[in-house]
């Protein structure tokens, strides 16, 4: 019967990755996502300019905006302090159910909180539910244009301080244009970007760093 790309993502880490390590997981989604069928995901070549940006930031509490079958998430969690914590949101329910799969077969499940629900919903909610002051880094990709609704919604919530960083991706493919017009004009970030790819092909893509500077 018709099996789901999320699922046949499943499949390729549960056949071609070994339980508890981490980057075994991120080849196998890679390996199946550049040969077989493109996903997503973040991928391997914008994936290492997270990486570098996790281990910069070296964050005690971290939001991921967008779990999708987790691919960041277990790139992001397997980089984290052992007192981290890390919260990634995604409201389609299948698959967050995939997404908690491939965490667990990466051994990570008790390094990440993967949180069902729109973003919209939940980050005025943070704070208390989850004891977090402010985010150290936040990583977006999730739907693009809520972006900016989600960054100014964060600001207002309290949950981003000087030195926080934001890390957003696809500012150029699909492209979130409000938001970086926005974060671009506004004196409180200061904001760099990272020429890459997009997953998997040749096209042009970028990774917007974002420094929250007051
Ligand atoms: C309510 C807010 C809210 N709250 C919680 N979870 C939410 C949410 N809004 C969305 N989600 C979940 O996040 C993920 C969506 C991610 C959306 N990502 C892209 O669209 C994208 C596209 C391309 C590309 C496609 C086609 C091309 F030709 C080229 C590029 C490349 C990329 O890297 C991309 O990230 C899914 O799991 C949603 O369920
Ligand atoms: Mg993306």
């Amino acid at each position: 019967q018709f099996v789901s790309l999320r699922q046949r993502i499943l499949s390729a880490v549960q056949k071609n990755a070994t339980r508890g390590d981490p980057r075994s997981v991120i080849r196998a989604i890679d390996q199946f996502c550049s040969q077989k069928e493109w996903a997503m995901n973040v991928g391997n070549e914008k994936g290492c300019i997270l990486d570098s940006v996790v281990s910069e930031v070296n964050p005690a509490t971290v939001l991921e905006l967008g779990t999708y079958c987790g691919y960041s998430t277990v790139r992001i969690a397997s980089l984290l302090p052992p007192y981290a914590k890390f919260i990634t949101l995604e409201f389609n329910p299948d698959f967050a159910a995939v997404a908690r799969q491939v965490i667990a077969w990466a051994g990570l499940e008790d390094k990440v909180q993967l949180v069902e629900g729109a973003s919209s919903d939940w980050i005025p909610k943070i704070k208390e539910q989850f004891g977090i002051k402010t985010f150290d880094l936040v990583f977006l990709d999730h739907w693009k244009e809520h972006y900016l609704s989600d960054t100014k919604l964060m600001e207002e919530c309290g949950l981003l301080r000087k030195g926080s960083v934001l890390l957003a991706d696809n500012v150029i493919c699909p492209g979130a244009p409000d938001y970086v017009e926005y974060v671009r004009s506004s004196p409180r970030y200061k904001s760099h970007y990272f020429r890459s790819h997009l997953e998997y092909t040749k096209a042009e893509e970028n990774l917007w760093y974002l420094g929250i500077i007051e």
